[in-house]
């Protein structure tokens, strides 16, 4: 038939970073994109998919969504897992770029049509020390950005998560966090340092900035329940809009310990890959924000899934968007955040120029809201040419370790 699936290619490609993209052709010749990249892992879900998913794809009907995707989570029998999830995540997301191709409409049209004019994004700003963070913020609300990121420096950590090592010339402050090389950078981390700095850098910023403009803050997994709960008391006068990553959420009840002693708002789940991840955590409101990418988590059926799961305990959206989530990837969100009603805010890193040539995209940027256009499907199609242009290069995150040499979360 028409719709069944004639073809499905893994295309691997590194321009200002590495990305990892399926691209499913039907009978009919109409063309799917879905993003499976995992940084740092990036192969594993491109063997995953080559080796393991394209041949159960071929000849299946691809407006067959849903079947597709329990299949794929069931038939492999081994449950869940960041590269599993990453492969699903793509096969859905091409299915559904498909879909809303044939119909000849935007994506989010099919997810329920828009629910908002525009998606609030926030914006990356970091310093070294205050001035260069004044500078970074003052520029990204240049840029339109109407919500922020905080992250700084550490007096006495040399090397530390969310700050560019130095401003950049091109994006200024942007950075990309994995570095090509063959083996992770080591950065140094000290929780008792950080915890006596981060309260002075919200109160500049308060005074600086007024108290309106909304602040985010990643605490990156490297602190214990205690330590988060007393930075989210620090920040309590900071009215911040969230607090991320505030302690490992492995163990989910952790956060009832951090709840018990601060109102500052909780965003987790970057690193979460199901539902299951968050069970807890959305049935006792530990959190109030959902951070899963649509790339991470297998896909828009399964991310639509984990928010309307959450709306029913008024937890929102604040989607995963760092430049390793690739273009395909970020329309996938942005579709996304258009369509459901507990939408909270959208990350929104800048890709680089190199990467813009590969992924020709149609969402816009204005004034601190984000949209993903009227074109039809995704709205994003990919150059063979130029990504040709960028073969994989090996590149990791950053590792940290504490002064005695102690591996610490990064
Ligand atoms: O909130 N954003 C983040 O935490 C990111 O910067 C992650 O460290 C990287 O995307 C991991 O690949
Ligand atoms: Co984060």
């Amino acid at each position: 038939r028409g719709t069944a699936i004639r073809s499905a290619e893994v295309l691997v490609t590194s321009p200002d970073r590495n990305f990892v993209t399926l691209r499913i052709t039907t009978e009919d010749g109409v063309v799917g994109l879905g993003d499976a990249t995992l940084n740092g892992r990036e192969l594993s879900v491109a063997s995953y998919l080559s080796d393991h998913v394209v041949p159960l794809l071929l000849g299946r009907d691809a407006h067959r969504i849903e079947d597709t995707w329990q299949f794929l989570y069931r038939s492999a029998y081994w449950r869940r897992g960041p590269v599993t999830m990453a492969a699903i995540a793509a096969v859905d997301v091409a299915l559904w770029d498909i879909k809303a191709r044939i119909a000849g409409l935007p994506l989010y049209q099919l997810l329920g049509g828009a629910s908002r004019t525009g998606i609030m994004a926030y914006g990356h700003a970091s310093g070294r020390d205050l001035p260069e963070l004044f500078d970074s913020i003052r520029h990204h609300q240049e840029q339109g950005f109407r919500s922020i990121r905080v992250q700084t420096s550490v007096p006495g950590i040399d090397a530390v998560y969310g700050v560019a090592a130095q401003p950049s010339s091109s994006g200024r402050y942007d950075y990309e966090p994995a570095q090509r090389a063959p083996l992770p950078a080591e950065e140094d981390w000290d929780t008792r340092a950080y915890l006596r700095h981060i309260p002075t850098v919200f109160e500049a910023v308060r005074n600086e900035f007024g108290p309106e403009v909304p602040l985010l803050h990643d605490g990156h997994h490297r602190m214990t329940p205690i330590q988060a709960a007393r930075l989210g008391k620090d920040l309590e006068p900071y009215d911040l809009f969230w607090l991320e990553d505030c302690t490992p959420a492995e163990n989910q009840e952790a956060l009832r310990l951090v709840r018990q002693h601060t109102t500052t708002p909780l965003a987790i789940g970057e690193v979460f890959n199901t539902v299951w991840d968050y069970q807890t955590l959305v049935r006792e409101q530990l959190i109030d924000y959902v951070r899963s990418a649509v790339t991470h988590t297998g896909g828009i059926s399964a991310l639509r899934k984990i928010l309307d799961f959450a709306a029913q305990y008024q937890i929102k959206s604040g989607i995963h968007g760092p430049t390793d989530i690739s273009p395909v990837g970020m329309a996938a969100a942005l579709h996304l955040d258009l369509a459901i009603h507990n939408f909270g805010i959208q990350e929104y890193m800048q890709h680089g120029a190199k990467t813009n040539a590969v992924f020709q995209q149609s969402f816009t940027f204005e004034d601190g809201y984000l949209h993903p256009g009227s074109e039809v499907g995704l709205g994003v199609t990919y150059d063979d040419d130029a990504a040709a242009r960028y073969p994989y290069a090996q590149a990791y995150l950053p590792f940290n370790r504490l002064k005695d040499g102690t591996v610490h979360d990064w």
